[in-house]
Formats: structure tokens, C-alpha cells, sequence
């Protein structure tokens, strides 16, 4: 999701609501992390950005992450705690490592 700062609502990233799967790729060479999130009906790419180093994320609920940046405020409802759970391990190891 992504949070529409005009009308002050959450509106689903890319062009329809849906599960995505979430991945973070990490780029050896240059020792930077994407988070990339691609709808699970037709593999649209909903979200694509870098993970800055020093990127607050926060998780406002065991289910819902959220982190921001220039442009926007990103957010993942995780369908459950444990797919929360296991993307923040990957999301904190990254911020450490960047
Ligand atoms: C200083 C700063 O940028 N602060 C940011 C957070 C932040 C802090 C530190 C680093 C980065 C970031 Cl990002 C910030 O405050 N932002 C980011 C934009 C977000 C918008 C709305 C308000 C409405 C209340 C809250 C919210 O979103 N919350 C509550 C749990 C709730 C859970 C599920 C998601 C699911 C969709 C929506 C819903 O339920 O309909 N929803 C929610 O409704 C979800 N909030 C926020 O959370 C707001």
C-alpha cells in the first residue's frame, strides 16, 4: 500500500488491491537492498524502491510495517504475524548491514 497524502487514505500500490508477494533482493556488488512486491495474480510490480541506509521502519502493528520516503509512505499488510515477522528480520538485517 501506499499512503495517498491528498486524500488521506491508504490506497493499494500499483493498479488494484490484491496480495503481492514482498521480496528484498540485496545487489552483492554494490551492497545496496530493494524491496520488491509483485501482485500474486498477475505479477504486476507494486512496489520497487531502495532501502536507504538509516531508513526508519516502523511497524505500527505486528501485521502492518510502513517506512517512508522522499515521495511517499509505503505500507505492508501482511496477511500474517509471522510473514511480519520474517520480513522485518530481513528488513532489520539490511539496515545493519547497509
Ligand atoms: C512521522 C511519521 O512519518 N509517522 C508515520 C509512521 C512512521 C514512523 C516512523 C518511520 C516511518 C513511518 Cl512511515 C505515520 O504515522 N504514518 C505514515 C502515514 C500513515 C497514515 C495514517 C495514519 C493513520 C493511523 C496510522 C496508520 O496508518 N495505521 C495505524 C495502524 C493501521 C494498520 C493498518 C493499515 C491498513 C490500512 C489502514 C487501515 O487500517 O485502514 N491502516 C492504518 O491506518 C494503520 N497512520 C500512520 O501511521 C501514518
Amino acid at each position: 500500500m501506499v499512503y495517498d497524502d491528498t486524500n488521506k487514505k491508504w490506497i493499494p500500490s500499483g493498479s488494484s488491491s490484491g496480495l503481492s508477494k514482498v521480496h528484498i533482493f540485496q545487489n552483492i556488488t554494490t551492497n545496496s537492498f530493494r524491496v520488491v512486491a509483485r501482485k500474486l495474480n498477475d505479477h504486476e510490480v507494486v512496489i520497487n524502491c531502495i532501502i536507504v541506509k538509516g531508513l526508519k521502519y516502523n511497524q505500527a502493528t505486528n501485521t502492518f510495517h510502513q517506512w517512508r520516503d522522499q515521495k511517499q509512505v509505503y505500507g505492508l499488510n501482511f496477511s500474517s504475524r509471522e510473514d511480519a515477522d520474517g520480513f522485518a528480520r530481513a528488513m532489520t538485517h539490511a539496515l545493519d548491514v547497509l
